[in-house]
């Protein structure tokens, strides 16, 4: 996962099925504004907890973003090759919840089950899926929905390793409560999104099981 090499930069092609940059103008209070928007798709995310090892499931991979962030915090975000050495790919290794994009006409529950499937390995039905909550992923530049989901599984539900379809290269990692408690507490630095610090948060406040 960690072996990256050969980083180049470019412009974003008008064709990504990812992302659309565009521009929003609108009057507000008699005002002209302009605002610099992006077109993404809306997600998924679902927190899993592990009755049989009585661990949280969560996924590790490679962010891109991550790495570009970390690197250009030290002032050198657009050289082509960067040195892995000095900035090692490791830095932008994330600790997420399994998620997914919403690109495919199902209902979210279905496409978190199968999220559950691809990235982790366990093999559910979508009846065992709980709704949590549903939030804005990004309020300014995005304003995408995610839909967050909870399940329980066992590991009699494991039926592959997880890690990914196509080239995605994920590591399926489980966490005792202890560990998670730790890094939602005051002065916690982790190299994770929002959606897992409210995930781990709502778990504790919801489904933590008594001791
Ligand atoms: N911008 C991009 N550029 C190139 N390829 C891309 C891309 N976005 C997605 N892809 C491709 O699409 C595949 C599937 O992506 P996923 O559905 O697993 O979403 P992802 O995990 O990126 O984000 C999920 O997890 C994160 C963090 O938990 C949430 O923020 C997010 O909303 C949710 O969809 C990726 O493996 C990648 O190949």
């Amino acid at each position: 996962m960690e072996n990256i090499s050969n980083i180049r930069y470019g412009a974003l092609p008008s064709n990504s099925p990812y992302i659309k940059p565009f521009r929003m103008r609108y009057v507000q209070d008699g005002i002209t504004k302009d605002a610099d928007l992006l077109k993404v798709h809306d997600s998924v995310c679902i927190i899993i907890y592990n009755r049989t090892t009585k661990k949280l499931i969560f996924v590790r991979q490679f962010r891109p973003a991550v790495y570009y962030a970390a690197v250009s915090e030290n002032g050198s975000e657009t050289d082509d090759n960067v040195n892995s050495t000095k900035y090692p790919p490791k830095l932008a290794i994330t600790l997420e919840l399994c998620a997914g994009i919403v690109d495919k006409d199902l209902p979210l529950k279905e496409i978190a089950r199968e999220e559950i499937l691809e990235e982790c390995g366990f093999n559910i039905s979508s009846d065992r899926i709980e709704e949590v909550m549903t939030y804005r992923s990004g309020v300014d530049t995005t304003g995408a929905t995610q839909t967050m989901f909870y399940c329980e599984v066992t590991d009699d539900d494991r039926v592959t390793a997880g890690g990914g379809i196509d080239d995605e290269i994920i590591e399926v990692i489980e966490l005792p409560m202890d560990e998670v408690e730790h890094m939602v507490k005051t002065g916690a630095n982790v190299v994770s999104p929002p959606s897992f610090l409210l995930g781990v948060l709502w778990f504790l406040s919801n489904k933590k099981p008594q001791q």
